[in-house]
């Protein structure tokens, strides 16, 4: 399984955003969208995640074309997105949170999952009961990433996720993510600069103002 970007051209209320990217992803591979503060990372994600319209192009994930299907499609496909800004529900227990998309996309064999997801988490499962307000920015983001990896099992995008997190969490944010590198997902990490991803990733990629050029 792997995604494949070909000469995709994306504008945002008639602007143009992205310019003829390509990029790809190889099967179990983890790669680094490297770019500044609105180079267009997010623009890219959504347009992955189908909440943005591409003008012309091609996004392809194992072999089916992603383009021309309609966002609520990606949770059946396994493919998953930690946005940046993390949109937990605050008055929400951990627990639900993480099981949002399950019942909304409906999504079978969930208690294995979740039980999966505790044992590449642990320290989730002890704040379970708590509500997400109740928890710190780093925590919030693991629980933002635990919920991706409830439907995300093929593919899963991680929108700038060590942004923001004090330097113990985000260590630990990178032993999570280096382990499912492990467990043959596809992985694309966006971040500004590669501090972070530097010893996560197997290819990288660079983002400037919409273009993107291998690196
Ligand atoms: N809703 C919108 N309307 C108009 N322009 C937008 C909109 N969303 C994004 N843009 C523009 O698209 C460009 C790319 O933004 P994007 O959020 O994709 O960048 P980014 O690399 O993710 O940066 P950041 O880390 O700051 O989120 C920016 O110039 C931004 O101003």
């Amino acid at each position: 399984m792997s995604l494949d970007i070909r000469n995709l051209h994306v504008s945002i209320e008639g602007v143009p955003i992205l310019h003829d990217v390509s990029l790809h992803v190889g099967s179990g591979q983890m790669v680094g969208l490297i770019g500044h503060n609105g180079a267009g990372k997010t623009t890219l994600i959504r347009t992955i995640m189908g909440l943005l319209d591409a003008d012309s192009g091609s996004i392809t994930f194992a072999g089916q074309d992603l383009r021309n299907r309609p966002g609520f499609t990606r949770a059946a496909a396994g493919i998953s997105y930690l946005p940046e800004d993390r949109r937990l529900i605050p008055a929400l227990t951990v627990e639900e949170n993480i099981l949002l998309p399950v019942w909304a996309n409906k999504l079978p064999d969930s208690q294995r999952r979740l039980e999966w997801v505790y044992s590449l988490i642990p320290e989730i499962a002890q704040f379970r009961e708590r509500k997400a307000m109740q928890l710190s920015g780093g925590q919030q983001k693991l629980v933002a990433l635990a919920r991706a990896l409830m439907p995300g099992h093929t593919l899963l995008l991680l929108d700038e996720p060590f942004e923001g997190v004090a330097p113990v969490l985000s260590r630990r944010l990178s032993e999570v993510i280096a382990k499912l590198g492990r467990e043959g997902l596809c992985v694309l990490i966006s971040e500004s600069d590669d501090t972070h991803s530097a010893d996560l990733i197997d290819a990288l990629f660079r983002i400037e103002r919409g273009s993107v050029t291998a690196g």
